[in-house]
């Protein structure tokens, strides 16, 4: 009989960690770091060798990639489809991801730049002096307009609302609670009421797009958004995407993409109203710029660029980024098995005082005095299935920002201690709630 492979070590207790885990993934990761040391193995929903040492995030990262595989769970299909990048593995992730790669970055994304600012500019002009509202509700608004006309190009005024009513109710079907505990009990049934709303939200978004890209496939149109790019983007043998590749990709990126930048943007509300000091140095940069329409220019402050990143850094939204193994992994001394999940653990990684003094300190000003290195800063998670959304992200961030806050005043009303609460499967800020006043 083979010896059972010797395991970084770890709690034994089965139930407790799940809870835990559930309940402060940040709360649960730290404490068991700093009683087991790294790397260490969990139980979250499946056992799991993680790390949070750069030398150990460098060897998940740069592992070949077929030392991993994807099996998406059925809960996750359900969301996500088929034939979106999340579920392909191998080669088949490698091309498609070369494929949509180009409609995030680069050219593509500057001229998003302009239907970012307007979409913040409208946002704005809606809200009225002395309202307050909660940072994450507006925040997602903003989001879901922007993926609206960036990713799925509605532009016109008399589509906007069913597609956004369409969207609302997806983003609420899979962030529904009922949905996520039924995702974790494994309860699949087609007529469970949590997936029968699933399934009829994302019918229905489905349904739209489908005569979104059917509308553009006769007319031609050739546009800036990214559904148009994805449309004519092609394989090196000429073929490109069917219609069902285009939904769930736009689908998968909705679901990456939408919530992630919104939280981003209310930690920004939440930190800047605790720290004055910040805030007031951020306004004198954005003020310096005289206009906020200038893109290029926004994108190169570089204290805002530091804002964002400490927003990124304190409580990153993923704070564990998995790969399952296929093959075995040597992960800084321990052999991990196929068939074991192995984790880049950024909740402690991106509060290790070695990297980051002081860290529990909201302190921009760390990014500017020493930039860390891609292993010591994850939130994008890394390697080949790094986030495809990470420059789209924090371009969307940083204008966002400039918009808001060379146009308005806020001020923020909780400000006792941060409080961190679970958003789906991602964690955000809990209750941030604001006070707006135009400033021009
Ligand atoms: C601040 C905002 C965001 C954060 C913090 C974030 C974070 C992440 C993380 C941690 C991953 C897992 C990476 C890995 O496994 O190594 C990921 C994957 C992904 N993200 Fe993002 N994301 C953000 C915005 C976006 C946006 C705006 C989009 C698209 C519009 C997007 C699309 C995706 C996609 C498609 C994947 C899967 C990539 C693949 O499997 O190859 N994300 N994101």
């Amino acid at each position: 009989m083979t010896p059972a492979p010797l395991l970084p070590p770890g709690p034994q207790t089965r139930f407790w960690q799940p809870l835990a885990y559930v309940r402060s993934p940040y709360r649960f990761f730290r404490a068991i770091h700093a009683r087991y040391g790294d790397p260490f193995t969990v139980r979250t929903v499946a056992l799991t060798a993680m790390t949070a040492h750069p030398e150990g995030i460098r060897q998940i990262f740069t592992a070949p990639a077929d030392t991993y595989h994807v099996k998406l769970p059925p809960s996750q299909r359900r969301v996500l489809g088929r034939h979106g990048l999340s579920g392909l593995d191998g080669e088949a992730h490698r091309r498609t991801r070369k494929l949509i790669s180009p409609s995030f970055h680069g050219e593509s994304l500057r001229g998003l730049g302009g239907m970012i600012h307007a979409t913040a500019v409208e946002s704005l002009a809606a809200w009225q002096p002395g309202s307050v509202w909660e940072a994450r509700d507006a925040m997602r608004d903003i989001g879901l307009d922007v993926i609206l006309r960036t990713l799925f190009g509605v532009e016109d005024r008399a589509r906007l609302a069913p597609f956004r009513a369409a969207v609302l109710e997806f983003a609420g079907a899979f962030g529904n609670p009922a949905f996520l505990i039924s995702a974790l009990l494994g309860i699949e049934h087609d007529a469970w009421p949590p997936n029968r709303r699933l399934d009829t939200a994302r019918h229905q978004l489905a349904a739209l797009l489908r005569e979104n890209i059917a509308e553009r496939r006769a007319t031609g149109t050739a546009r800036a958004d990214i559904l148009s790019r994805l449309m004519e983007a092609r394989y090196d043998d000429g073929t490109g995407f069917d219609d069902a590749a285009l939904v769930d990709n736009l689908i998968t990126n909705l679901v990456a993409g939408h919530e992630t930048s919104a939280l981003s943007l209310t930690w920004a509300f939440a930190w800047l109203g605790r720290h004055p000091e910040v805030a007031e140095r951020l306004q004198r940069e954005i003020d310096s710029l005289g206009r906020d329409d200038d893109i290029a220019a926004i994108q190169a402050l570089p204290y805002l660029d530091a804002v964002v990143k400490e927003c990124l850094r304190l409580y990153p939204a993923v704070p564990e980024v998995v790969r399952m193994l296929a093959k075995p992994l040597e992960l800084r001394g321990y052999e991990i098995p196929a068939g074991m999940n192995v984790a880049a653990c950024s909740a402690v990684l991106h509060m290790d005082p070695a990297f980051y003094p002081e860290p529990e300190r909201f302190r921009p000003e760390r990014f500017l005095e020493r930039p860390p290195s891609g292993f010591e800063f994850i939130p994008f998670g890394g390697g080949d299935r790094v986030c495809l959304g990470n420059h789209f992200g924090v371009f969307e961030v940083k204008i966002v920002l400039a918009v808001l806050l060379t146009r308005g005043r806020f001020e923020l009303l909780d400000r006792g201690p941060v409080r961190v609460a679970r958003r789906g499967f991602l964690m955000g800020p809990d209750r941030v709630r604001v006070r707006f006043e135009p400033r021009r």
